[in-house]
């Protein structure tokens, strides 16, 4: 049965790999990777073949350029270079890639609300949508969805790529990204103090605890202060090797040194609240003014965000038939209360029963400053894991963090729209 099931993933995965290899091109070291979890990267690839070549308001190559600024963000010179590519296949002009002043004002306007979405997307308010939806070079609302999708898509691509060390591709000269990941005795990153890590089986306890005992019905105000305490406790994983920004990326973006600040250190902090997503989320929100913006494009993500959410072997290392739900919704949770998203339906002490602190540290890493990720980072949290068990959690991650910037940008849009 088991070899069954792993033959008929083995042909699937073959099969969406030569869709992949026909659109792109090239079968990417990124869509490799995303392989070993075969029905999700088919519906990935479905909403980036949308998003970059489908129907909607932007020239293509617009869609392209749009790719390469938001990866400038992370320094991500492997997302770079491959649409500095396709931005040239679709007759994009050369000269663009040479700085900020050959681009289209319309495109710069961009850059603030780009830079905002990456690093602190609770900035993100009413004001920035009008300015970007008014006068010469204005953006119409159609447009900036698609750009908008497009940023994020691209942002939490840089996550996943740095996530899980996605090498250069072969035909792609220049630093390596991973040659950072590599370098093993980097003294400069932290780890973190040396805490144990916990044991698949002692976090299997865990979880069998948390399914059987549902005793636990804090109040609101306890749910917010548990929110509260995970937020700050987050503000002591600190990563302290920032490489600092390469000439090949500079030219995409302003404000370089502009980066992730922890939510619960965020300026104004008094007009700035906890999001709630009771108040708005994707389900209710976000999906319905995407597709109206943007026909299809809320119907892609709903089906990537459920499949992330849902995707499930029920094993865990070399554990089989464990229902891994509690951890890998404390995980998406927790990405989002980087973002100062707060779920009310969510029990926020199960963070840290079932997050370690390496494991902590290395999901905001990836999720707020992917670039400063090490390969000590990688190999020090989850052990015990499978390769593609850690390909998985980097899965959640890009789609927590998409849906994290989407929650905020598709906010402002409607508070423009009323
Ligand atoms: C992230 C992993 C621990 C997920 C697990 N392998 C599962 O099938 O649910």
């Amino acid at each position: 049965m088991m070899i069954q099931l792993q033959d008929f993933q083995n042909k699937k995965t073959q099969m969406v790999f030569i869709d992949a290899f026909l659109q792109n091109n090239r079968l990417d070291h990124l869509t490799q990777l995303m392989g070993y979890h075969p029905t999700y990267l088919e519906n990935f690839l479905r909403t980036q073949q949308y998003l970059l070549r489908g129907d909607g308001p932007l020239p293509f190559h617009y869609r392209h350029y749009i790719a390469i600024m938001a990866a400038s963000r992370h320094q991500c010179t492997y997302l770079i270079h491959l649409h500095e590519e396709e931005f040239i296949l679709q007759n994009g002009d050369p000269d663009w890639l040479k700085g900020p002043s050959h681009i289209p004002k319309k495109i710069r306007n961009l850059f603030e609300l780009n830079k905002l979405m990456a690093h602190r997307p609770w900035l993100i308010n009413k004001s920035h949508i009008d300015k970007l939806t008014r006068g010469k070079d204005n953006w119409s609302l159609s447009e900036l969805m698609q750009a908008i999708c497009l940023m994020a898509h691209f942002h939490a691509m840089c996550s996943f790529v740095y996530g899980c060390g996605v090498r250069n591709e072969l035909d792609h000269n220049g630093e390596s990204l991973h040659r950072r990941l590599s370098m093993s005795d980097d003294s400069d990153s932290d780890t973190q103090g040396n805490e144990p890590e916990v044991k698949i089986e002692v976090l299997m306890e865990r979880m069998k605890k948390l399914n059987e005992d549902d005793s636990d019905d804090p109040t609101e105000e306890e749910r917010l202060k548990r929110f509260e305490s995970i937020e700050n406790q987050s503000v002591e994983l600190i990563s302290s090797s920032i490489p600092s920004p390469r000439v090949e990326v500079l030219k995409y973006c302003e404000d370089p040194e502009f980066c992730y600040q922890d939510f619960a250190k965020r300026d104004n902090i008094d007009s700035i609240p906890t999001f709630r997503a009771q108040d708005y989320n994707w389900e209710e929100h976000g999906f319905s003014l995407a597709n109206r913006l943007l026909s299809d494009i809320g119907s892609n993500l709903e089906d990537r965000f459920n499949i992330a959410i849902n995707l499930t072997y029920y094993t865990m290392g070399k554990v089989k038939n464990v229902d891994t739900s509690a951890f890998r919704c404390a995980i998406w949770n927790y990405i989002h209360c980087l973002y100062g998203i707060m779920h009310d339906d969510f029990n926020y002490s199960q963070v840290n029963q079932l997050l370690d602190r390496n494991l902590k540290s290395y999901i905001k890493t990836v999720t707020c400053y992917p670039e400063r990720l090490t390969k000590k980072d990688y190999d020090s949290c989850m052990q015990e894991f499978r390769h593609s068990e850690k390909v998985h959690v980097n899965l959640m991650l890009l789609e927590a963090r998409l849906q994290g910037e989407l929650l905020y940008s598709l906010r402002a849009v409607m508070q423009h729209m009323t």
